[in-house]
């Protein structure tokens, strides 16, 4: 039986449009592996009072739950049962932050019915009132197609790497950054090249490049962006 259900959330078509008392919006966020789409979710979501989902997180628990099982990663009845049994409450384990856990992540989310199994309760996140930021990679183009700002996050292959060796490190856990930058370019091809909803920016998506903004910098790129969307929305007769 799926247990996988949003706290709280009002049905899709419940929706609240902007020029209501309280802004409301969709933010989506897209990008390569550790480009900074997390921390910028995060943050946006607690700028204007949103809540936050960050995708990548379903898929790591989806192959958590294989790799537990022992199960082969491309066995998509498994996968899809994974899916439809996951928790949320799952969703805080630190042990789906592994390198491990993210390759296998990128194969389990190649196969179009663990996708499929997915995308009602990403949708769902996204009608919470009064608003909601996701993250992932396909947010943009197929699960939020009409989000109302969408944000395609890149960084320089090396820096990424460097953040999330850095990352790893302050867990405790042992990183090296070679090794880190070869996983992160490994799973980059995969998500890009695969059939189902790879990974590549909406055509309506700003761009905000990472690479020399620290994390404030890059936080406050990320506002101007979405208020200068709004900015535009306002001013259009
Ligand atoms: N602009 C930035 N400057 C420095 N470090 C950053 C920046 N953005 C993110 N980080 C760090 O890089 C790592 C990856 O960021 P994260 O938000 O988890 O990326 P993603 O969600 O895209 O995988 C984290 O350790 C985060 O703290
Ligand atoms: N919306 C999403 C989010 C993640 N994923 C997959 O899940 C993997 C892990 O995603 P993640 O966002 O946790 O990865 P990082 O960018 O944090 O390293 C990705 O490599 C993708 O294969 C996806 O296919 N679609």
């Amino acid at each position: 039986m799926a247990v996988l259900k949003v706290a709280g959330a009002a049905p899709f078509l419940r929706r609240r449009r902007p020029q209501e008392s309280r802004i409301s919006m969709i933010i989506a966020i897209d990008g390569p592996a550790a480009s900074g789409k997390g921390t910028l979710g995060k943050r946006l979501a607690a700028h204007y009072g949103y809540r936050h989902l960050d995708t990548g997180v379903i898929y790591r628990a989806v192959a958590k739950a294989l790799l537990d099982q022992g199960a082969n990663l491309t066995d998509e009845a498994r996968a899809v049962a994974a899916a439809e049994a996951l928790d949320p409450d799952s969703f805080s384990d630190p042990a789906l932050k592994s390198q491990t856990v993210g390759e296998a992540a990128s194969v389990v989310s190649a196969l179009p019915r663990v996708r499929a199994a997915l995308v009602a309760f990403q949708r769902q996140f996204a009608a919470t009132l009064p608003g909601a930021v996701l993250d992932g990679r396909d947010i943009g183009t197929v699960i939020c197609p009409d989000a109302d700002v969408k944000i395609f996050v890149v960084a320089d292959a090396g820096v990424r790497a460097h953040r999330r060796t850095q990352e790893a490190l302050a867990r405790g856990e042992a990183a090296d950054e070679a090794q880190v930058l070869a996983d992160i370019l490994k799973r980059d091809e995969r998500d890009k090249n695969r059939a189902a909803a790879p990974l590549k920016a909406a055509d309506d998506a700003h761009l905000l490049d990472n690479s020399h903004l620290d994390i404030e910098s890059g936080v406050r790129a990320a506002i101007d962006i979405v208020e200068a969307v709004r900015a535009g929305r306002q001013s259009r007769p």
